[in-house]
C-alpha cells in the first residue's frame, strides 16, 4: 500500500499540494483526477522520490521515500506519457538492458525479463530496431516496458496514453488492467476519462492541491447528481400525454421534438414507458444516455472554484 498523510508541497508562495490523504493499494488501479494545475504531477513526483514534500508523510509499502529513497525506487516506477523516457539511438532491447543495469538486476534475471516485457508490450519483432525508427505508439509501449524493468510493486502512470491512436491506447489499457490483476498497485492520471472509468475502481478528485471527492466512478457521478437519462420520443405528444408524463415523477422534463426525459437514480424506464402508452402515447424511440465521469469532475471542480471564490 502507498499511503500519504497530510501531504503538502509548496513552491515558494504557491501551494501545489495541500493536505492530501491518499491510499493506493496493490491489486487495483487508483485514479487521480483534476483539472490542469490541480497538483497531480507534483503528487506523483513526490511518490516517485523525484520531489520532496514540504510536510506530511508518505509510506510506500512501509518505506519512507525521504529516508529510504533507494529502497523505495526498487519497489516503484514511473511512466509519464508526455515525456520521452527512452533513448532514441539505442534499440528497444538495449534500452531495457541499460535501465535494468541501473537497477543492478542480475543478468540471469534481466535477460529473460527483457524478453517477457518485449512480448508483453508487443515489441518482440522490433527489439533490435533503434527507437528513432519507432512510431510514437511503439515508443510509448517501450516506455511501459521500461517502467516494469524492476518488477515494481507500484506503478505510477502519468497520462500513459497521451496522444496515442485509439487501438494502441486500448492495448495499453489491457496491459495496465493485467498488471493490477497480477497484484500491482497502479496510480493513474489521465485526461481520457473513459479510460479512468474503465480501469479505476477508486478515484480521487483534487482541485488546487486539495481533496475534492473520492469514490468509484459510479459513486462520484452519484455524488454530483449525475444519473443515466432516459429519453423517450413520443410521436403523437398531446397535452393529455404530457400531463401524464409530468405527473409520473417530478424529475420528468419535456424536451423539443416530442421527447420526454427523465434523469433519475432508479431505473424507471419501463414504468414511464407504460404510463405514456396507457395515456395514448405512441413511441417513436427510446434512448438511454449514460452520465459521464467528465461531467462529474467538472461539476466537482466547479463547485470547489465557487467555494474558493
Ligand atoms: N517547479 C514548480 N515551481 C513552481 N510552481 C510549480 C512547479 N511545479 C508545479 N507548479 C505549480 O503547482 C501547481 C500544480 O501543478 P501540477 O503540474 O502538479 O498540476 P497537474 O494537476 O499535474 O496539472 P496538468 O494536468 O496541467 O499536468 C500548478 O499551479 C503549477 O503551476
Amino acid at each position: 500500500m502507498i499511503e500519504t498523510v497530510n501531504l503538502r508541497k509548496e513552491f515558494g508562495e504557491k501551494v501545489a499540494v495541500d493536505g492530501l490523504n491518499l491510499s493506493i493499494p496493490g491489486g487495483r488501479v487508483t485514479g487521480l483526477l483534476g483539472l490542469n494545475g490541480a497538483g497531480k504531477t507534483t503528487t506523483i513526483k513526490i511518490l516517485a522520490t523525484l520531489l520532496r514534500q514540504t510536510s506530511g508523510t508518505v509510506s510506500v509499502g512501509g518505506l519512507d521515500p525521504v529516508r529510504q529513497p533507494h529502497a523505495v525506487r526498487k519497489r516503484i516506477n514511473l511512466i509519464a506519457g508526455g515525456e520521452r523516457m527512452v533513448y532514441a539511438r539505442m534499440t528497444g532491447r538495449e534500452n531495457l538492458w541499460y535501465f535494468g543495469q541501473l537497477y543492478d538486476i542480475p543478468t540471469k534475471v534481466l535477460k529473460p525479463r527483457i524478453g517477457q516485457l518485449l512480448e508483453l508490450v508487443g515489441l518482440t519483432h522490433a527489439a533490435g530496431t533503434r527507437v528513432e525508427q519507432y512510431s510514437r505508439g511503439m515508443t510509448q509501449r517501450l516506455s511501459i516496458a521500461r517502467g516494469l524493468i524492476n518488477d515494481p510493486d507500484y506503478l505510477l502512470l502519468d497520462e500513459p496514453t497521451l496522444g496515442l491512436d485509439a487501438p494502441i491506447a486500448r492495448d495499453l489499457r489491457k496491459v495496465v488492467a493485467g498488471l493490477a490483476e497480477q497484484g500491482k498497485g497502479v496510480l493513474l492520471t489521465s485526461h481520457y476519462l473513459a479510460e479512468v472509468e474503465q480501469l479505476c475502481e477508486h478515484v480521487y478528485v483534487i482541485g488546487d492541491g486539495r481533496h475534492l471527492a473520492a469514490g468509484s466512478p459510479a459513486e462520484l457521478m452519484a455524488q454530483t447528481g449525475r444519473h443515466r437519462t432516459v429519453r423517450i420520443t413520443v410521436t403523437n405528444l398531446s397535452p393529455q400525454i404530457e400531463a401524464a408524463a409530468l405527473a409520473f415523477d417530478s424529475r420528468v422534463r419535456l424536451a423539443p421534438g416530442g421527447v420526454v426525459e427523465l434523469n433519475h437514480p432508479d431505473d424507471l424506464t419501463g414504468a414511464l414507458t407504460t404510463t405514456i402508452i396507457e395515456s395514448g402515447g405512441a413511441l417513436g424511440g427510446l434512448e438511454i444516455v449514460e452520465p459521464s465521469l467528465e461531467d462529474a469532475i467538472l461539476a466537482l471542480s466547479d463547485r470547489s472554484l465557487k467555494v474558493v471564490a
